[in-house]
């Protein structure tokens, strides 16, 4: 599996982030790096589909982003710091939509992540009401279930309280994981995992 990036271009309106961009990842963790303001989020939601490129092409192995934007974006996860998109809705619904937009999604999978992180008791909660943390914890359990080829994670560890830390660690570097997803995540600290590639913005 690849995820190619070429002659990425892009900016916000008045701030030019990305010109002739390019980037290749394959299987594994790749940690990417850069001071604040570097444009980590931005390439995660550029890699993702969350945001247009303004030139260039973007692949996920034979899908190119921009000739099959829906089949594309099924097969990427992006985990961000973001407040939840649909506000109204509880955490089950909002689980629910994941897995039945995500083809071969298994909700039992997704289940004993849940149970992992003791999200479990939330389920009928509205999504606004959980903490911080615990928000991170029902992207994380989605990003470690959903069967992508892509996951994107934006800073993973930080909010996390010590054992889902440690939890997060041994799930991301199981070779099983590694074998088949391509894993693009940003961090201020060394992540301490096993690494492919280390990306400098
Ligand atoms: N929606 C937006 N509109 C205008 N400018 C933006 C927008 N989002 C981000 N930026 C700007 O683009 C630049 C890159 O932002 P981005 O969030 O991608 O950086 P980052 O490397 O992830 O930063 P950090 O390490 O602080 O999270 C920053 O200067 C930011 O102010």
């Amino acid at each position: 599996m690849e995820l190619r990036i070429e002659q990425l271009s892009f900016e916000y309106a008045s701030h030019p982030l990305f010109s002739q961009f390019n980037l290749q990842l394959g299987n594994g963790i790749t940690w990417l790096r850069g001071e604040n303001g570097a444009g980590k989020t931005t390439l995660m939601k550029l890699a993702g589909g969350a945001l247009t490129p303004h030139g260039g092409h973007i692949w996920l192995d034979d899908l190119e982003l921009q000739a099959q934007p829906l089949a594309y974006r099924l097969q990427c996860y992006y985990c961000g710091g973001d407040t939840p998109q649909l506000p109204w809705l509880t955490v089950r619904e909002v689980l629910d939509m994941h897995v039945s937009l995500y083809a071969g999604a298994d909700a039992e999978l997704l289940n004993a992540e849940l149970a992992a992180f003791h999200l479990l008791p939330t389920l009928d909660q509205p999504v606004t009401t959980l903490s911080l943390g615990q928000h991170k914890k029902m992207q994380l359990s989605l990003a470690l279930s959903l069967p992508v080829r892509l996951l994107l994670i934006d800073e993973p560890f930080n909010g996390l309280d010590v054992d889902a830390v440690a939890y997060l660690r041994q799930q991301l570097a199981a070779p099983e994981r590694l074998a088949r997803q391509c894993i693009l995540l940003t961090s201020h600290l060394e992540p301490q995992l096993p690494l492919v590639q280390t990306v400098q913005l």
